[in-house]
């Protein structure tokens, strides 16, 4: 083993109540809203093509134009309770919310720069009514935060100077009162959820990163901190030198997913997803494929099978809207959940084996087995394999408890479960009570 002073802290999963919540949790909602939600992917009549928050990046979008949007932002039809009840309906238990992208525009009226909502035409916080209606509503707040600032002077990709160096020491106390500041603003904040911490300048900042890691710990005992936020002295991120995870849980899966339970290395984890193929930020022409509900409920299963959480992105519109498409997609993930939450929620690995049919989910210190059913067998027989001396004391549909379903061990701890769901056009959920075999 390799002797770190900046690596992990942890090995294994947290045992905390606060993180046992957020393992349980299963289903997030990430937002995504900035200047960015203004130029919505297009300026000057063109369509960026890159995702729609990193407009500014893009060399036909003049940088002062993209810097002076911080007057246009006037969010007339922002409604906090509106999105904390989308959230509600779609039957998310936490949000991911952005307070600063990578533009370095914040939401909150920070005091250590002018780029804040209090110098737009809004003129208000936005970051309190959001966590005081999601809190309201039930739902924990995790706050997203860019490392990276492009409108900060002292932002650099990289320290090669002794200038960079001085002006880079400015940005990283900048960064370290900003985060203080946030934690302190909203104290009901359950996380913080890094990004932008991929370039060399801040990979290279392991002791100082490590120290501010453990401030905001000091400040904020049990706040859930992921994978992404520092790097060790060595410059390894996610994972240090010795491959033990950094922080509460892996932030790796961006737009993908795990596919085997190996692939998680035991750790908690989250998976950020986009609806259309790569745009977080709001974007006027959604193109490219547009996921289903099924699709998403599918990836959420598939999420909680392997251990994980399943955070389904909204980029509001720049007068604070959310889009039509986006709201029809959280009903029906909301209808779908409120039959079958009991499969999703304080649910994870199974430890059975993957049967064409769907993923099987086990509900965490109870003897229940979920099948969240996707592929229907033309034979009608659901198979699945339980360990040695475990047997299925009861199995029927989450939908309809009153439908006992048949039976049949085929092999050894192998059986067949039969099964005609009553809709065979949208996901469905076996149960199995399981008992110890005698
Ligand atoms: C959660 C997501 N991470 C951000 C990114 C990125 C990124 C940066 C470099 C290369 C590929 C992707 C996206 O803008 C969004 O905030």
């Amino acid at each position: 083993k390799i002797k770190l002073k900046h690596g992990s802290h942890r090995e294994g999963k947290r045992t905390d109540a606060i993180m046992q919540k957020w393992r349980g949790n299963g289903l997030g909602q990430f937002i995504h809203w900035g200047l960015y939600a203004i130029p919505g992917g297009e300026w000057n009549g063109k369509q960026y093509n890159g995702a729609a928050e990193w407009i500014r990046s893009w060399n036909e979008m003049p940088k002062p134009a993209y810097d002076s949007l911080i007057y246009k932002f006037n969010p007339v039809n922002f409604n906090a309770d509106q999105w904390a009840a989308i959230a509600k309906d779609m039957g998310a238990r936490y949000v991911t919310i952005t307070t600063k992208h990578h533009d370095g525009f914040c939401l909150w009226p920070s005091k250590y720069t002018s780029y804040t909502v209090a110098n737009s035409p809004w003129k208000k916080d936005i970051m309190k009514p959001l966590v005081d209606a999601y809190d309201k509503a039930g739902i924990d707040v995790i706050l997203y935060f860019s490392i990276m600032d492009w409108n900060h002077p002292g932002w650099r990709y990289d320290i090669k100077t002794r200038a960079d160096s001085i002006a880079f020491e400015g940005f990283k106390k900048f960064t370290r009162n900003q985060l203080i500041e946030l934690l302190t603003m909203y104290p009901k904040a359950k996380g913080l959820w890094f990004d932008g911490t991929w370039d060399k300048s801040w990979i290279k900042q392991a002791k100082f990163a490590d120290e501010l890691e453990a401030e905001m710990r000091k400040l904020r005992p049990g706040l859930i901190i992921g994978s992404r936020f520092r790097a060790d002295e060595y410059g390894k991120r996610h994972f240090d030198s010795n491959n033990v995870l950094m922080g509460d849980y892996e932030q790796g899966w961006e737009r993908k997913l795990p596919n085997t339970i190996a692939d998680v290395h035991g750790n908690d984890w989250d998976c950020v997803m986009t609806i259309p193929e790569n745009q977080w930020g709001y974007n006027k022409a959604w193109k490219g494929h547009i996921k289903t509900s099924t699709e998403l409920i599918e990836m959420t299963a598939k999420a909680v099978s392997l251990g994980g959480n399943f955070v389904l992105n909204f980029g509001p519109k720049g007068d604070g809207s959310i889009r039509d498409q986006e709201k029809r997609l959280a009903l029906e993930i909301g209808d779908w959940m409120k039959v079958n939450n009991e499969a999703i929620y304080n649910c994870g690995y199974s430890g059975l084996e993957k049967q064409d049919w769907g993923y099987s989910t086990k509900k965490t210190r109870i003897d229940k087995i979920y099948m969240v059913v996707f592929n229907i067998p033309v034979s009608g027989a659901y198979r699945v394999k339980l360990p040695a001396k475990t047997a299925i004391a009861k199995s029927y549909l989450l939908a309809d408890q009153n439908q006992v379903l048949k039976v049949e061990e085929v092999h050894t701890n192998e059986y067949f479960v039969y099964a005609n769901p009553a809709s065979q056009s949208k996901p469905f959920v076996i149960v199995l009570e399981t008992k110890k075999k005698e």
